[in-house]
């Protein structure tokens, strides 16, 4: 049935051991609970909930509108419906240190592998867009520090992202963002998120100054060209993010059936496109249900 019987703690393991050796871990992101079902039926290796796509969800700009309690309530009901091990993006850490070790409980109450924390102000915008601001090296190292102590399960993974790459164009912008991800790993980081990364090359001087596994997004329509997961291994990264891709997807596909519907007066040409009415009782387990009430499960596709 619809929920996972891994515990959290093996899940971060589970995660652990994957960045430590073997192939580049891969983690599209879920939009609901029903799709990080899917993510795992496909082989992946985890899932990441963005903080872009809960803020659509919600109708919401990706500008630190979002509550703590929002995004581990969303995150939480991920996590419990798959084996995987969810990776959640906790924005700028929803307050001050203080704030940063009650986010880290809460997650790791809500079940998920771990978060990552960036170093952008208040407030904050998407990672690829032009003009962000970061805040000090101080502030962000204490951000850092605060997450990692407060953890209490020393398996829950707390990846630092910066955002520093994206604050000055060049050469200067690439060891900036190096000398910040070193920092920040000094600080206790197990893993580090370089944001709005140019090239392969890139990825590449990040990752070979670091000792910690270095994450890469695949976010479309951003500063980052779209490499493939033998590519970003092969440059050093050991975990890659799709984060809107299916939330894209889903949404452009929503929008041209409306048009049809709308133009034709009946959504029948789509029907093949759907996913059928057995696959997702399929997913939603509807006929492990009958454990319990015999009469529940009595779709014949
Ligand atoms: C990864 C990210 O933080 C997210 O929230 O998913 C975003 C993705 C996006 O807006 O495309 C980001 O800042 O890169
Ligand atoms: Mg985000």
């Amino acid at each position: 049935m619809l929920f996972s019987r891994v515990t959290p703690a093996a899940k971060r393991q589970a995660l652990r051991e994957a960045l430590a050796s073997g192939p580049i871990v891969r983690m599209p992101g879920a939009f609901n609970p029903l799709s990080a079902r899917l993510i795992e039926e496909k082989g992946f290796e985890g899932v990441y909930v963005s903080g872009a796509v809960l803020a659509a969800d919600l109708g919401l700009p990706d500008i630190g509108l979002t509550t703590l309690t929002e995004v581990a309530g969303r995150a939480g009901q991920i996590a419990r419906v798959t084996d995987l091990p969810a990776l959640v993006d906790a924005d700028t850490g929803f307050g001050e240190p203080m704030n940063m070790a009650r986010t880290v409980q809460t997650m790791e109450d809500a079940g998920v592998a771990g978060i990552h924390v960036e170093d952008q102000v208040n407030p904050k915008r998407c990672g690829h867009l032009d003009g962000k601001e970061v805040v000090g090296l101080g502030d962000a190292v204490r951000r850092v520090r605060a997450a990692v102590d407060g953890r209490r399960d020393p398996g829950f993974l707390v990846m630092a992202r910066t955002d520093v790459r994206g604050t000055e164009p060049g050469e200067r912008g690439l060891r900036l963002a190096i000398d910040r991800a070193k920092a920040l790993a000094d600080a206790g980081a197990d893993a580090i998120f370089p944001e709005a990364m140019n090239d392969l090359s890139e990825f590449e001087a990040v990752a070979s100054a670091l000792d910690v596994p270095v994450l890469a997004n695949m976010t479309e329509f951003g500063k980052s060209e779209l490499f493939t997961a033998k590519q970003l291994e092969d440059a050093g990264a050991r975990i890659v993010i799709y984060p809107v891709t299916l939330l894209r997807l889903a949404m452009g596909t929503a929008e041209r059936a409306l048009d049809t519907i709308a133009a034709d007066g009946t959504q029948d040409t789509l029907v093949p496109q759907m996913q059928t009415r057995a696959r997702l009782y399929e997913l939603v387990d509807y006929a492990g249900y009958n454990h319990f009430d015999a009469n529940v499960f009595t779709y014949r596709p």
